[in-house]
């Protein structure tokens, strides 16, 4: 990963002016912070420097000796379709704006036009490209469906297919210098991710953690950029900044979402100008790490609402991955289960304790607001109380008992698939009654009670049921 580099490929700057060729340079990198820059002032070399590769974005000037802007244009269009191109002319005229739009240029500007107007264009240019080549590179994962490192989520269990497809893409996107967020509710898993993309970004540096919540701006200075001896009023040694701790790692910045206006500047210059000014130094020092950033809010929202800076956020969802509720993947809590409760056995020092039959499907019906961490809490807390070889079912029922309780009547109901659409046959009432309550008391192991819950009845008409039944 080259670290002070932006974007990813080169961008090429056509103009038989090497005056103006400079200025645009220094123009799109003090406006911009682009930096990967070439420049050509003869156009009769363009097509050979394209095919040495690396490049995708050409600023092509119109007017030059030996060939047009327009005749390159097309030499582009016909054997480099995947590079984008602005035309910058020195004229502001519509027919040709027209023509070359026609022959495929992105966008058209004039040499005259706002400084504004031209970097906005080429960081637009820049998306348009990330976004294809990631997408290229995401589809091709996809249809292969394999990745090149499992090793590196071997701490996330699932099964679930949207969360393998998250795997390929973290993994297709690991080795990009732009930073990674990953955004979901609380609870389901977003350390993990960011440990994975740490893992494969091949970064020799560690992972730092900050949580960034509740820091207010002077704190959260201090914590990321440090501070030199004698910077204030008790500083009597100097601080390294977690940036720095970070170096040739991973920074991870946790609930990113609560960061204050004035931090959140802050934010945005460090991942601009990848440099940084620890507290009472004039000196800048380079940041030297990949940044992930993680939220359980909705950035959008709060963008939209006026509490997150548009063009940090704008800078953040370069790469994100948005990780589902649990309740979204009910597949994974059998598994989840199974994962909690050999760790908590070997953590509490027990034996692994059998769950009792039904437990998976019961759990299944519970909406998990606190998601995958509610799910382990719950586990470890009845792996913790048990006595016997098989795990009472009882803890769980209190635990999802007590969190509806919390929750009040607001707590959406599970979704409900037909069992019955692949029948052909269909079973009559009271047989499908008598086939559920059947296998609801073998379940809950004959727990009347349990069974009931299972049935979405009361107890009282569970046992009215079965006297019908025998009666
Ligand atoms: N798929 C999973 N497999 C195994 N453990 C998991 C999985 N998902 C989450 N966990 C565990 O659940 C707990 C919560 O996960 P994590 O801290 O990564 O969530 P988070 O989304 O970052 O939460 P928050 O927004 O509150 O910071 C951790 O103990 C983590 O190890």
């Amino acid at each position: 990963m080259s670290e002070n580099v932006y974007p990813g490929f080169g961008i090429l700057l056509v103009d038989d002016e090497p005056d103006w060729l400079g200025s645009l340079a220094l123009t799109l990198e003090t406006y911009g912070g682009i930096n990967n820059i070439k420049t050509c002032s003869d156009s009769r070399e363009v097509l050979s420097l394209l095919e040495e590769g690396g490049i995708g974005l050409v600023l092509l000037d119109m007017t030059m000796p030996y060939l047009s802007g327009e005749e390159v244009l097309k030499q582009i269009a016909e054997q480099h379709p995947e590079i984008a191109v602005i035309v910058v002319s020195g004229l502001n005229q519509v027919e040709t704006a027209v023509r070359c739009m026609k022959l495929g240029a992105f966008d058209y500007c004039v040499k005259t036009d706002e400084a504004d107007r031209i970097v906005g264009s080429v960081l637009r240019a820049i998306r348009m490209v990330e976004m294809r080549s990631e997408f290229q590179e995401v589809s091709s994962r996809l249809i292969s469906r394999e990745l090149s490192h499992p090793e590196a989520f071997s701490s996330i269990v699932t099964a679930d297919r949207s969360m393998l497809d998250i795997f390929s893409y973290v993994e297709a996107v690991a080795k990009s210098p732009q930073p990674l967020l990953i955004t979901g509710e609380s609870g389901v898993g977003k350390e993990l991710i960011a440990q994975a993309a740490h893992r494969l970004s091949g970064c020799r540096g560690k992972l730092i953690t900050v949580n960034v919540a509740g820091l207010d701006d002077t704190v959260f200075a201090d914590t990321l950029f440090g501070h030199v001896r004698g910077a204030f009023t008790g500083a009597d040694q100097a601080r390294r900044g977690m940036v720095e701790e970070a170096a040739d790692g991973t920074l991870f910045l946790d609930e990113i979402g609560d960061l204050s206006i004035p931090s959140q500047v802050k934010l945005l210059r460090l991942l601009q100008e990848r440099e940084y000014f620890p507290l009472g130094c004039d000196l800048p020092k380079r940041l030297r790490a990949r940044v992930v950033v993680a939220t359980h809010q909705n950035l959008s929202a709060k963008e939209s609402a006026g509490s997150f800076r548009r063009d940090l956020y704008y800078r953040l969802r370069t790469h994100r991955v948005q990780i589902p509720p649990l309740r979204e993947r009910r597949g994974d809590i059998a598994l989840l289960l199974e994962h909690f409760l050999a760790e908590a056995a070997e953590t509490l020092g027990k034996k692994k304790p059998t769950p009792p039959k039904g437990l998976a499907q019961f759990l299944s019906t519970y909406s998990f607001p606190g998601n995958v961490r509610e799910l382990k809490a719950m586990v470890f807390d009845a792996v913790s109380v048990h006595r016997d070889r098989m795990l009472s079912m009882d803890s769980f029922v209190k635990a999802v008992e007590s969190a509806q309780a919390e929750a009040g009547p607001t707590q959406a109901a599970a979704p409900k698939q037909n069992p019955f659409s692949g029948f052909d046959e269909l079973p009559t009432f009271s047989d499908a009654a008598a086939f559920l309550v059947h296998e609801a008391l073998d379940r809950a192991n004959g727990n009347q009670t349990l069974a009931a819950r299972l049935l979405g009845i009361s107890q009282p008409a569970l046992s009215k049921r079965l006297k019908m039944r025998h009666g």
